[in-house]
């Protein structure tokens, strides 16, 4: 299991859960990755923990103020990135180009996606993986394989009938190992999760317990 931990634009410090998640890492064997703010990927990529982009435009170089370049992402430490957050929405056609920008600059990729239908949808634009958060359940203290199980379910099978080679992860609410292990029971091969680490007194010692039981 796949174990990515979105920073959003919490208060954190990214060093702190970088440093933690790195050691937790180690230690365990799991595989547990940090996204940042862009402007933090590279002193979080220093720390020597997996780091992810929260997104990537669909843009090259070129005439695009304000643009996240993948080049730039990559270059500045990221293995991979999230693309089409719930929080950050994009067309179609530009999570298509994103998926690509991603590709072009060896970027892993992680589609986000609300519901079933939009895994399939994302699917096809085949990223390595998609993660399906049901939006309501984002920021709770409920996780969405104990409140909506079957949101997991059919996320995978419908990321199966499309494209087998995609991974399908699952986020909202993750906080615990036994929400960890409920996930991968569903089919999940990865986590997607926010505040349980970023908002936690005691980072550490949240990512312990997310790995206890892998
Ligand atoms: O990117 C992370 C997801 O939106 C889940 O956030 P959460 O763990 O705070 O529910």
């Amino acid at each position: 299991m796949f174990i990515l931990v979105n920073l959003k634009a919490y208060p954190c410090d990214p060093i702190e859960v970088a440093t933690a998640a790195r050691d937790v890492a180690e230690a365990s064997g799991a595989r547990i990755g940090v996204a940042p703010q862009a402007a933090d990927l590279a002193r979080v990529a220093e720390t020597g923990v997996e780091t992810w982009g929260q997104h990537v435009s669909p843009n090259a170089h070129g005439s695009h103020t304000g643009s996240t370049l993948a080049e730039a992402v990559a270059d500045n430490g990221a293995e991979g990135t999230l693309i089409n957050h719930s929080e950050n929405r994009l067309k179609l056609a530009d999570v298509d180009g994103s998926v690509g920008a991603a590709e072009r600059a060896d970027l892993e990729t992680v589609v986000c996606a609300n519901n079933p239908a939009q895994v399939g949808a994302a699917a096809a634009l085949s990223p390595d993986a998609v993660a399906v958060e049901p939006p309501e359940l984002i920021g709770g203290d409920v996780s969405v394989a104990t409140a909506d199980p079957g949101i997991v379910e059919d996320a995978v099978a419908a990321a199966e009938a499309v494209d087998p080679d995609v991974d399908v992860f699952c986020g909202a609410g993750v906080s615990t190992g036994d929400d960890v292990e409920a996930a991968g029971e569903l089919g999940a091969s990865g986590v997607l999760l926010a505040s349980g680490v970023a908002k936690a007194d005691d980072p550490a010692t949240v990512l312990e317990d997310l790995v206890s039981g892998l």
